[in-house]
């Protein structure tokens, strides 16, 4: 159990789920992820129309995974070991049974990133940055958020903000296909209002027939082995010099 990830259920027919952790940008530690997937699994089986996936506080949507459990110092197999999970529960996610949208409060980097790619559709606050600079850090995304990305946007385009890594402002974002749309600080609750409307005015069998037709044509089951893949190839380039220099800034590094 992790005090830092909390559940709602919005009568309007809706779920939340809260990454709460806002003085570490809401990054993701072992123990956050495991309670992240087990509340998944809980979702899986209540009436829901939509799933809303965010974070607390105005600076961070999520800052990747924790880089005090995610540390240079990890072995290939432990580094492995650590990052399976929030691969399974991102494939979990992205196949989850009504429409998923992720709502950026703030900055979203590296496994931040890869999680608002396994959610169906991304709007964030306008002065949001995404990031996936895995490629910065000496490694490669480590959750299958790069296979997803492939499904999500236009293949040349995901490659480019891959191998490029670098941050893009909400507008760049949009053009890529990444982001659906921006939401205003000052009137940030009528936005998700008007976001989450066209799917909670649907009955919600609508809702599983449009979302399990989508998963059909674009998150098959074959992409498990391809996100395992990513997640073994990442773990292969831990703890090289690059990495171990990039996250000097960070304990056990
Ligand atoms: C491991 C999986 C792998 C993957 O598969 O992709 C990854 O996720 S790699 C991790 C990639 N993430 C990063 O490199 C992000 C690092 N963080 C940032 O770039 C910035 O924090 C931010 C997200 C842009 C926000 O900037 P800002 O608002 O200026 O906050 P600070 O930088 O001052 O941070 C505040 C506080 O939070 C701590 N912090 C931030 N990110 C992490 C993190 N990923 N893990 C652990 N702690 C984090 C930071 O150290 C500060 O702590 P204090 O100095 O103690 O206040």
């Amino acid at each position: 159990m992790s005090e830092y990830v909390k559940w709602d259920i919005y009568d309007q027919g809706y779920g939340m789920i809260t990454l709460h952790r806002p003085e570490r940008r809401n990054a993701l530690s072992l123990d956050m992820i495991e309670e992240f997937h087990r509340l998944l699994w809980e979702a899986r089986d209540l009436d829901l129309k939509a799933l809303v996936i965010t974070g607390a506080g105005t600076q961070a949507f999520c800052a990747g995974g924790d880089l005090n459990d995610f540390h240079a110092g990890l072995s290939s197999q432990e580094a492995f070991s650590a990052l399976y999970p929030m691969k399974e529960a991102l494939y979990e996610l992205s196949r989850f049974p009504v429409p998923t949208i992720a709502l950026l409060n703030g900055h979203a980097r590296g496994g931040g990133c890869e999680l608002a790619t396994a959610c169906d559709f991304r709007y964030a606050a306008e002065a949001s940055t995404i990031g996936f600079v895995q490629g910065e850090l000496g490694i490669s995304p480590g959750w299958g958020g790069g296979a997803l990305l492939y499904q999500r946007i236009h293949p040349l385009k995901a490659y480019e903000m891959l191998v490029q890594s670098r941050i893009y402002d909400t507008e760049e974002a949009i053009q890529t296909g990444w982001l659906q749309g921006t939401i205003r600080e000052e009137t940030i609750a009528e936005d998700i209002d008007d976001i989450l409307q066209p799917f909670l005015s649907k009955n919600i069998d609508q809702v599983k027939h449009f979302k399990q037709q989508y998963v059909k044509q674009q998150i098959p089951i074959s992409l498990s082995a391809d996100m395992d893949d990513e997640v073994r190839r990442c773990s292969n380039l831990w703890g090289n010099d690059q990495h171990k220099e990039a996250l000097k800034g960070y304990k056990k590094s």
